[in-house]
């Protein structure tokens, strides 16, 4: 059946095109996001849901979604989508990082210079007849110091835009290094600094705890009297009430905000001060962006659904649709490693390594240990998959490493997953073969070559003679079809395991008489997904 996407946005029409040609179904109803009990009533129904910042994605919602798989950001800010819960939820959300990166510097600088000439009450007063020539007097932008709080992606662009415009750009951002700051001509400083000598103040950062309230009274103290404050990234960077205190007191000379504390924004202390140039979150709101993150989420949500290529995932790694062939019999792989240790495995696991040999190694190995980690954790958490599965291991405590080596033994390239509880210490390893299946290729450091089945059962025993056969007749006895029987063992008469696929599931009587043969240690009916 075809993945059904939900578009519950103003999204451009692109968008509908781009999935109708990729065979995914669509609904376009762009003001259902606006009603989120309209929303909790049909999105049960979708795989996919496209949204711009009006649709919130809560809890309940994610709740309620019983098919999705992805949610798409044609944009940039996720902080209407609850990323925690659709983790959990192995949902993937995604975003268009940089399709109206572009648009929205413009917006800053227009802000910049609405600000700095007052340009919407001077059009207001001019229209009015008032011809108030003497009432604006506004300042050059040229040489003045602009200072950018947070210089990523849009930071970035304003910055090109501000030297261009012979403005001095200084930069705060920690993750802002010395030669980035070199190549955009900037200079990178300390926030204090730049609340000290900036004459205009640019926010481009995220919301998050850290930078909630970067612009309060405090901060605001330690600015130069009449800075003039730009925000086109989050409301919420400002405190409204503060920046509205320091404007009526003329410590701000004027304010560019294009995002609010609440919005939509009806009503606001800040819309009665004439120094105040405001917008309704119009930051991405050209027809260039609008084409460019439609298209964009449209693409990458298809790709997606249909291909199983991950990019711009916020909560898993990215797969290339190019990759994907060559990595799905390896991610299958490695959930099986992750699914066999799980079953096998009785005490809660503390830590997992995932060593890539050979050929894995120059793999995705970021989705191949999230896919081990999935098929472990699927035992006690049946709806975790490659999204949640990292999440999940985090929150209870299980420590995950990842090993990578060049190619060590007969194979081109295998995965080895060694897990580790209080009392031991348990690997497995296995690779794909040139017709794509996954195999097992060593378990307990012992050496065997079985292909996996949906039903197997797995046993320890002594090296003895007979074993094979008892272990057959108890099969036979029990009505227990066995399709193919591997064995390992390290050492003449020491420690040996068998490995049996089964046509089906044996039930517990088989299993206790299995148990019971003389020299058997631990016999277990493990089951895959393959
Ligand atoms: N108004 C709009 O319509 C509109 C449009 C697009 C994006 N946005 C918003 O603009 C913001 C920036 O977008 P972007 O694409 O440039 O993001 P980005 O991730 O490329 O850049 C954000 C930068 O902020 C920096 N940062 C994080 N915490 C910081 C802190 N405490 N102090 C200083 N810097 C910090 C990061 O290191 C990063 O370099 C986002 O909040 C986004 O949602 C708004
Ligand atoms: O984060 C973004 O991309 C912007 O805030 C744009 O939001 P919008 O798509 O709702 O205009």
């Amino acid at each position: 059946m075809a993945p059904r996407v939900l578009v519950s946005d103003q999204l451009s029409k692109t968008a509908v095109q781009i999935f109708k040609d990729r065979g995914v179904e669509v609904d376009y109803l762009p003001d259902l996001g606006k009603d989120k009990d309209q929303l909790l009533a049909v999105i049960d129904q979708y795989d996919g849901l496209a949204i711009r910042s009006a649709t919130k994605v809560t809890e309940k919602v994610i709740e309620a979604a019983s098919k999705l798989k992805v949610v798409g950001r044609a944009g940039i800010g996720v902080d209407n989508v609850d990323i925690p819960a659709a983790s959990r939820r192995g949902i993937i959300v995604m975003n268009t990082p940089f399709g109206n990166s572009i648009t929205t510097a413009e917006h800053a600088i227009a802000m910049m210079f609405a600000v700095a000439r007052d340009l919407p009450a001077a059009d207001l007063s001019t229209k009015a007849g008032k011809w108030e020539k003497n009432r604006f007097l506004g300042v050059e932008i040229t040489g003045k110091v602009l200072g950018i709080v947070g210089c990523g992606n849009i930071g970035s662009i304003v910055a090109a835009r501000a030297t261009g415009l012979k403005m001095k750009v200084v930069a705060f951002d920690p993750f802002l290094s010395a030669e980035r700051a070199e190549q955009l001509g900037i200079e990178k400083v300390e926030l204090p600094e730049l609340f000290r000598r900036a004459d205009f103040i640019t926010l481009h950062t995220p919301l998050t705890d850290k930078t909630r309230g970067i612009i309060d009274a405090a901060a605001i103290a330690q600015m130069k009297d009449g800075v003039r404050i730009i925000n086109c990234a989050r409301g919420g960077l400002v405190n409204e009430a503060d920046l509205y205190a320091a404007l009526k007191s003329g410590k701000v000379a004027g304010a560019g905000i294009d995002v609010f504390e609440t919005e939509p924004a009806k009503e606001s202390p800040l819309f009665s001060l004439d120094n105040v140039v405001c917008t309704p979150h119009l930051g991405a709101s050209t027809e260039e962006a609008q084409e460019n993150v439609a298209l964009q989420v449209a693409e990458q949500m298809s790709d997606y659904l249909v291909n199983g290529a991950v990019s711009n995932a916020l909560n898993m790694p990215s797969i290339t649709a190019e990759e994907a062939p060559i990595l799905t019999p390896f991610v299958k792989l490695a959930e099986i490693l992750g699914a066999f240790v799980g079953q096998v495995t009785e005490d809660p696991i503390k830590e997992i390594e995932i060593l890539f040999d050979g050929a894995t190694a120059a793999m995705n190995t970021r989705a191949l240990t999230s896919a081990a980690i999935a098929g472990l954790l699927k035992p006690l958490v049946q709806t975790v998959n490659m999204v949640s599965a990292p999440l999940m291991a985090k929150e209870r405590g299980i420590i995950v490493s990842e090993v990578r080596r060049d190619k060590s033994g007969v194979f081109d390239g295998y995965i080895k997953l060694t897990v580790k509880t209080e009392k031991m210490t348990r690997s497995v390893a296995g690779t794909c073969f040139a017709d794509r299946k996954p195999r097992f290729i060593q378990i307990k450091d012992i050496n065997l070559e079985a292909e996996v089945g949906r039903h197997m059962l797995y046993i320890t025993n002594r090296d003895v003679p007979g074993m094979i056969g008892e272990i057959g007749m108890t099969c036979g006895r029990n009505k227990v079809n066995i399709a193919n029987f591997h064995l390992g063992r390290d050492a003449k008469g020491g420690d040996a395991i068998a490995i049996l696929y089964l046509d089906e599931a044996v039930g517990e009587a088989a299993l206790a008489d299995i148990r019971n043969i003389e020299g058997v240690g631990q016999a277990k009916l493990l089951s895959f997904e393959v």
